[in-house]
């Protein structure tokens, strides 16, 4: 969609308050007609004709010229400012809008700075065009065509000298605008970097802080706005030199004009009044135009905005609704992968052929080397993306026929990295579930024990918590996440390394929340400490994409081949022995998993006398729940 397209359509919906806008601004122009003919008035009857009676009636017409006008262009101002704000407004909603309908692949190639600047520094951009310029530009185009219809009428000589300027202003027009959007494209995919790059170090403040890197941050930032700062440069220059070239341009054309008029003049074809009148108009003619160039210079900056804009509001999500989604009511938690596969670029698969049937109520831990694809198949669950083949069915309906809402209602996450909101602690146990009693809420609050540390904050469940809030600890954060999850009361669960980050003393108090959450709800577990999943009913062992094992605990271990014995052998300290490596038996080596696995109680320094050195650190003494 071309530019003024766009503008026109963002317009649309304010067309009455434009047109009103419009018709002040033509009133105000065909008020300035009047002015010319006025000022020849006065020069001929007044100073030459030297008939001072005229004189107050004529300058005091002019006074109610110049007083109307500036009346008309207040209000102008005003209407044209207010539709600027709104169509901002309209535009950063709508952005905001796409933004959250877009799929997760979006996010994967867009950096956070690209999304940022367009929100806030493009926005700005056209903010600036439209308030000052949208309906300068169209009135000033009708104020030419008038002034050049007077000027004509008035002597066609005069118009025709001053047309001939006109297309000088096209030839700088061609030559500057090119360079002026190129330039500013390039000074928004720079500024695209500085968001991002500002972004991602408010973020790591503490890493820089940790390795002293302030300086070189200080310095890094630098070059970034040096960098930036050239193509700002150029872009100021350019505007100038093209604000210079046109204002010169009208100058010649007002100069030339008066000369032929004084040339006519001279030859008794024109009274010095209407020289007068004509070299105003010449000059009314030139500045509309003038205007339009530095318009075009403004446009062509906005224009880089307006395209950065449409490119995201053109995008359309890539999880496709169904057009008739069938409801899921409440689910029992039924879950089928049914020869699944994925990628996410095409050609390149990073899950294969996986045939999964889970039933309602199971607990399903999926576990494998980094990068085996265990992540992709619960954002496959959770249709962030779709399978490039085969299908999954949740309660035997597949997931593509369900909208996706109501697929997500069904399920309840909890990540690596809780999330916190700026919100009291009430609102982000509700997050998911708006409707939720404070009686509901405080039920979720007590299974993930968080009710107690809310006593303990100075507003209860009102306390503002997330950024700028109270801070909490990465345990409580977690247990957050684990209300939040239970307050939507899902029929699934996913949790994607929930307790990866956390030391052992948080660890059993998520562990006991954990276990509220998945009491009676399928269950889809990615942890890499196996200790926390050897209860699971069914553990699925991914490699390369691939499920290679499945089975419990119990049966998983005693395959002398299996995967699942390598990576227990090898997460509980102990080197791997050639037989292990080589797929042989070594059921020695398994020994302190089976420890682990059988001998609920047995302190973990036991254990590591035992074992020798374990990799993890173990609860002292051993919690019941990383039994077998
Ligand atoms: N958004 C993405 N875009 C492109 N490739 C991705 C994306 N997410 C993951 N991958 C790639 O897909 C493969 C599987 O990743 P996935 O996160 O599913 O593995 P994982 O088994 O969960 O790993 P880990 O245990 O380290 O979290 C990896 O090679 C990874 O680099």
């Amino acid at each position: 969609m071309s530019t003024a397209r766009r503008i026109r359509c963002w317009l649309a919906p304010y067309r009455v308050r434009v047109a009103l806008a419009l018709g002040l601004t033509v009133t105000a122009c065909l008020l300035t007609l009047a002015v010319p003919l006025l000022v020849r008035e006065l020069v001929d009857r007044v100073v030459i004709g030297e008939d001072w009676r005229e004189l107050p009636l004529l300058s005091g017409a002019l006074l109610l010229v110049f007083a109307a006008q500036a009346g008309l262009n207040l209000a102008n101002a005003l209407i044209v400012g207010r539709v600027g704000l709104d169509v901002v407004r309209d535009l950063r909603h709508g952005i905001y809008e796409r933004l959250q309908r877009l799929g997760l692949t979006y996010y994967d190639r867009t950096p956070t700075g690209a999304i940022i600047s367009r929100m806030m520094d493009d926005v700005g951009a056209i903010q600036g065009f439209i308030s000052g310029q949208t309906v300068t530009v169209l009135t000033d185009l009708g104020t030419t065509a008038a002034i050049g219809a007077v000027l004509l009428w008035q002597n066609g000589w005069l118009a025709l000298v001053a047309l001939t300027f006109v297309p000088l202003y096209l030839l700088a027009y061609r030559a500057f605008l090119p360079r002026i959007r190129a330039n500013s494209t390039a000074i928004r995919s720079k500024m695209d970097r500085i968001f991002g790059h500002l972004k991602e170090r408010i973020d790591g403040v503490q890493v820089i802080k940790v390795h002293a890197r302030e300086q070189a941050e200080e310095e890094d930032f630098a070059t970034m706005l040096g960098d930036a700062h050239g193509p700002r440069v150029r872009e100021a220059r350019l505007g100038a030199a093209f604000a210079n070239l046109s204002g010169a341009i009208s100058a010649l054309g007002t100069a030339s004009v008066f000369a032929a008029g004084a040339f006519e003049v001279l030859h008794g074809r024109m009274t010095p009044g209407g020289v007068v009148a004509a070299s105003t108009l010449a000059g009314m003619l030139f500045g509309p135009i003038g205007r339009l160039a530095d318009l075009a210079y403004v446009f062509e900056q906005a224009g880089a905005s307006v395209d950065r804009l449409g490119e995201i509001l053109d995008l359309r999500p890539d999880i496709v609704e169904p057009a008739e989604p069938i409801a899921l009511g409440r689910v029992s938690g039924r879950v089928e992968f049914d020869r699944v596969g994925f990628g996410y670029a095409p050609g390149r698969p990073v899950v294969w052929d996986v045939r999964l049937r889970v039933e309602p109520g199971t607990k399903v831990a999926l576990v494998g080397p980094t990068g085996c694809g265990k992540s992709t198949l619960l954002n496959l669950l959770m249709r962030f993306y779709d399978p490039t083949w085969g299908e999954i069915r949740l309660d035997g309906t597949p997931i593509r026929h369900v909208a996706t809402d109501d697929l997500r209602r069904q399920i309840g996450v909890v990540l690596q990295d809780p999330v916190v909101f700026r919100a009291s602690l009430a609102e982000n146990i509700r997050y998911g579930n708006p409707g939720a009693t404070d009686a509901q809420v405080e039920a979720a609050a007590r299974a993930a024990l968080v009710h107690d540390f809310a006593m303990e904050l100075p507003e209860g469940y009102e306390t503002l918590v997330g950024e700028g809030g109270r801070p909490l600890s990465q345990g409580q954060r977690q247990r957050l996440a684990i209300a939040r999850a239970l307050c939507v009361d899902p029929a699934i669960v996913v949790l994607d390394e929930a307790t990866s980050s956390l030391d052992t003393a948080s660890e059993s108090a998520i562990q006991e929340a954990l276990a509220n959450l998945l009491r009676g709800r399928t269950a889809f577990i990615v942890a890499h400490r196996l200790t926390t999943i050897v209860d699971a009913d069914l553990i699925v062992v991914m490699e390369g994409g691939l499920v290679v094992q499945k089975g419990t605990h119990d049966r998983l271990i005693t395959e002398p081949n299996g995967l699942y014995r390598r990576l227990c052998a090898r997460q509980f300290g102990l080197p791997e022995a050639p037989a292990m490596s080589g797929f042989g038996p070594a059921p020695a080596r398994i020994e302190p998993a089976r420890a682990i696995a059988g001998t609920p109680g047995v302190p973990a320094s036991t254990l590591a006398r035992e074992a020798g050195p374990l990799s993890i650190p173990l609860p002292d003494p051993i919690p019941a729940d990383v039994r077998a």
